[in-house]
């Protein structure tokens, strides 16, 4: 389980006493997630999250905390975290710092049909352009910098071949991130890390109801097109290969692009984005799979499935975008 950071019911009903948010009735540790400590919170109001940060530091923050409360007060579906009677919406507990937010209906769909993929398009693009006006400026921390940083770290550990390929990717993407084309892509707030295990689906198979985005600990302002890519890469593919699956990526796509239409530098930049994005993901896994924190119980996630798309999408041209 990923709690990092134990908290007892006297922890919370004394972080409780700082918000209007009722009396403590159960409190739950949460079985899944890899970044931070996270408790399932119910009180005589409603039902919440209380999430203590294990990574992310207290100047860093700001920017996930007001960007979550930015985008729910524009009505996208995200957790809104909760102001204190202090009006602040971070407190502290065990030395960490920690935010209690509002808990999203629905679960997770893990075996995607166009249908799932059509919402997650459609609320992504309406989620970008809801950050447009959003005034603070934080990249995306596990961007191209930290690849430069992170390649040499893991690649030890791979064998000299792979190795290679991790290099000349980087190299790849360092060259790629100097074009006009890159220069030219409409970039903003993003959530970086979209998988099917931070969408939460409420109503019934056939009949979905997007609940709404969690986990916004790895957003940042990076290229939109990036977010798509990330999206695309767990989202529309067959989990075991790793391809892309036409009838999941199209529907995605058209869905994002109904809502804000692609232009040609994003048409253009698609297949480095699509390899940037995993990329991104294989070197977090390895990094996770070699150096791992300590926690209580914790599954690294495989870096090999995103060795094997970043292969993928070296060889092949991706689905075009609408
Ligand atoms: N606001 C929320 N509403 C409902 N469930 C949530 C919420 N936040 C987290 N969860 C649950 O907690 C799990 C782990 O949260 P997540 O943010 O993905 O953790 P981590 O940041 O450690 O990866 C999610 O899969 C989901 O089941
Ligand atoms: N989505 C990433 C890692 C982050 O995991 P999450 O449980 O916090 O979404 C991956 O799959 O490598």
């Amino acid at each position: 389980m990923a709690v990092f950071t134990p908290v007892t019911e006297t922890d919370a009903q004394a972080l409780l006493a700082h918000y209007a948010l009722g009396e403590l009735r159960a409190l739950r540790g949460i079985p899944s997630g890899i970044e931070n400590t996270n408790y399932f919170l119910t009180t005589s109001q409603g039902e919440y999250v209380l999430t203590l940060f294990e990574r992310l530091t207290r100047e860093q923050l700001p920017f996930y905390i007001d960007l979550m409360t930015h985008l729910a007060e524009h009505g996208i579906p995200v957790p809104h975290p909760q102001a204190a009677h202090d009006g602040r919406r971070l407190a502290e507990l065990h030395g960490k710092p920690c935010t209690i937010a509002t808990r999203l209906p629905g679960k997770c769909e893990m075996a995607p049909e166009p249908v799932h993929c059509e919402q997650v398009g459609r609320t992504l693009a309406r989620l970008h352009l809801a950050g447009q006006d959003f005034p603070l400026r934080q990249p995306n921390l596990l961007g191209l910098p930290w690849w430069q940083q992170t390649a040499p770290v893991v690649s030890p550990y791979l064998a000299s071949d792979t190795a290679a390929m991790l290099a000349d990717e980087v190299a790849f993407q360092t060259v790629f991130a100097r074009t006009d084309t890159y220069r030219a892509l409409p970039q903003g707030p993003a959530h970086c890390d979209l998988f099917r295990d931070n969408v939460l689906f409420a109503g019934t198979r056939q009949a979905p109801e997007l609940g709404g985005f969690i986990d916004f600990y790895f957003a940042g302002c990076d290229h939109w097109l990036f977010d798509l890519a990330v999206c695309v890469n767990d989202w529309c593919i067959d989990h075991a290969q790793g391809v892309i699956r036409p009838e999941l990526a199209g529907a995605l796509l058209a869905a994002y692009a109904q809502v804000r239409p692609l232009n040609d530098a994003e048409r253009e930049a698609w297949s480095a984005m699509l390899r940037a994005a995993a990329l991104r993901f294989w070197l977090s896994r390895l990094r996770d799979f070699h150096l791992p924190r300590p926690a209580q119980t914790l599954t690294p996630h495989d870096p090999t499935h995103f060795e094997r798309i970043l292969r993928l999408r070296r060889g092949h041209a991706p689905i075009a975008l609408p």
